[in-house]
Order: C-alpha cells, then structure tokens, then sequence
C-alpha cells in the first residue's frame, strides 16, 4: 500500500479499535460476570449455536421506539439457543441506538413467550452448561434492564418459565385480555435463574414474589394490576391493536428530545440499583449532562407554566 494510503487509514483504522475496545469495556461493565466467576461465554455461545430455530426482530421507528420482536411462534417463542444469541446481539444493538427513547418487547403469533425451548434445555442439562447458560442470560437481561430506554414487555396470550422471567427485565409490563403471566419453574424442578426472581421481589415484595414462585400461580391482568406486576390491561387482544395501544402508552413517556429521556431512565436505574450515595453522585453526574443542553436553554427561553 502506498506510504499516503497508510498515513490516511491509520487514523480511521485507530478510530475503530478504540470504538471497538470502548464497545467492549462497556459491555463488560454492564454486565454482571466475567471470566472470574469461571463463565465461558464463547464456550456457552457456541453450544447455544447448535440449537437453531426462531429469530429475534429489531425495528427502530423514527419516533424512537424500537420494537423487539421474539418470533418462534410454532413453540409459542420458546427461546432456542439461536435466539438467546440474537437477544445478546440486539441488545448490544440497543446499546448503540443513540436516537432510541423506549423498547416494547413483543411475541409474535399473539402470545409472549414460553420460556427456554424445552428440546434445547434436555440437550445441556449438565452442571456446566446450566450455569453458563444462566449467567448468559443474566448478563444479557441485566444489559436489557439497563439500557436508557424505558422498556414495555407487552404481554400477550402467555408468559412462562424464561418468558415470565423477561418481562421483569422491563421497566413496565402492560396486559392484553386473557393474558397470564405464569412462573412455572417449580413444575420443572427449578427456580428463575435468569433474574427473575430477584427482580419480582422488587417489583411485587418478597411475599407475593413467594407467592407466585411457590404456588407456580397463574397471574392474570387483574392479579397482575393489583400487585403492581403489570401498569395497565390494554382494551385490545389483537395482536395489531394492542401493539398500538402500547405504543400510545409508552409514547406519553417518550415524549420530548431522546438526550432529557435517556437522562431520566438513567438516573432511575442508578436510584433502582445503587447505594444511596452512590446514586446521588450518578445523578449528579447525569443532570450536568442536561443542564444548559439544548431544552434546557430552550425551556429557559419559552419558559412554559406548568399548570
Ligand atoms: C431455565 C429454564 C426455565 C427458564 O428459562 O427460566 C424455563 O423457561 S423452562 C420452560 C418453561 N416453560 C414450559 O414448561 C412451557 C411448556 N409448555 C406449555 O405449558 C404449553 O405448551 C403452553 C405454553 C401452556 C401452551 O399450551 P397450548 O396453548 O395448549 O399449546 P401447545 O402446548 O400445543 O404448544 C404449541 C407447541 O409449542 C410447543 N412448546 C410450547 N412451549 C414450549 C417450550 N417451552 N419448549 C419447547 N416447545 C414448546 C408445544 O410442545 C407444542 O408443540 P407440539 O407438541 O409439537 O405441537
């Protein structure tokens, strides 16, 4: 290669390494484990390869909602191995949406989700690849909940075992008629081990959490409303519809420049998350990156009552 090519491509080719290592140190910050907690993530990706079928589906609209689609509707969106990669991928995907604002989560076919593909789960029923496989999924659902985006899981028709699991990942949950939320995991000889149970706690306390993973209880919309589990039941159960209702829902709280959206979803996260002193300072550090912006100088200027 000519010494003038080399002199042009070395700065772009610098670029992309330091993006990449960046990406990557990100990623690994996010996340909850690492090498030191003996996970094999290469191992673990590979073996999930050989367990193919289904897709997950991204859209970014314009308006700033991305649109996650679990599409393996023939097992009711069990998840194969091929997709617990494809969410790991479009996550990072996710990660990189500047523009991004709020995620719905949605099955296709009408339902949510069934959980783990029951034919993949035989086949790595092994000690080694059960915890590899649990702490895949945690560290990709963990990276989920932490995006800066306020995040739906749209519950149609049903979502069991891993399925009940992922909605927690989200920010809020909203029902469609006829709907259950299910942690069937006991019935299986197990508990959550993708976060679920942790992050119900959270969200419905201990004693319903318990509840819940003891009695492998069906939650319908009305169980799920009056334990603070789901935020509303849209009118509609077609498929179509009810993905418009929840893109009006969630479209109240994405309203407005994505950089003020983004800032509030991440000073939540940090109060969901850290120690007290901890957030503060987050929060801290995230109100410098909006103070004197561009809505902020602009709303000095219109200066809009609040009534
Ligand atoms: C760590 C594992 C744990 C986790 O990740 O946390 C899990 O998720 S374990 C999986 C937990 N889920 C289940 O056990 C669901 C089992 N399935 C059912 O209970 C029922 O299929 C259903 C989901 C209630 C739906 O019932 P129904 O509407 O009557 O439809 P079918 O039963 O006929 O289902 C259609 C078709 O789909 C197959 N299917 C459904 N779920 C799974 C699954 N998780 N894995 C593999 N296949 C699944 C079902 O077998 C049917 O296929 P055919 O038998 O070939 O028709």
């Amino acid at each position: 290669m000519p010494s003038k090519m080399i002199e042009m491509a070395l700065p772009l080719w610098k670029n992309l390494v330091q993006t990449t290592k960046k990406r990557i140190l990100q990623q690994r910050r996010l996340s909850l484990y690492n090498g030191a907690d003996g996970y094999e993530e290469e191992l673990i990706k590979k073996k999930l390869q050989q367990f193919s079928g289904g897709s997950i589906n991204l859209s970014k609209e314009d308006n700033g909602i991305g649109i996650l689609t679990l599409n393996n509707p023939k097992l009711m969106n069990a998840f194969t191995g091929t997709m617990m990669v494809e969410l790991q991928e479009r996550v990072t995907e996710l990660e990189n949406w500047k523009d991004g604002k709020g995620l719905i989560i949605h099955g296709a076919g009408n339902t949510f989700c069934s959980g783990s593909d029951l034919n993949a789960v035989k086949e790595i029923s092994n000690s080694q690849d059960g915890m590899n496989m649990c702490m895949f999924m945690q560290n990709t659902l963990t990276r989920l909940m932490r995006l800066p985006l306020i995040s739906v899981a749209l519950v149609q028709g049903k979502a069991f075992g891993g399925g009940a699991e992922l909605t927690t990942a989200c920010d809020f949950r909203l029902m469609t008629p006829g709907s259950e939320i299910r942690f069937v995991h006991k019935h299986m000889g197990l508990v959550p081990g993708w976060g679920g149970a942790a992050r119900l706690v959270r969200i419905v306390g201990s004693g319903a959490a318990l509840q819940l993973l003891a009695g492998a209880a069906r939650v319908d919309p009305e169980r799920a409303l009056s334990l603070g589990l789901s935020e509303e039941t849209l009118p509609s159960s077609d498929q179509t519809r009810a993905l418009g209702e929840a893109r009006a829902w969630l479209s109240h709280y994405t309203e407005g420049p994505a950089a003020v959206i983004r800032a509030v979803k991440k000073v939540v996260t940090a109060g969901r998350e850290l120690p007290l002193e901890d957030a503060l300072r987050t929060e801290k550090d995230i109100f410098g990156t909006v103070w004197g912006g561009p809505a902020n100088l602009e709303a000095l200027v219109r200066r809009p009552k609040h009534k």
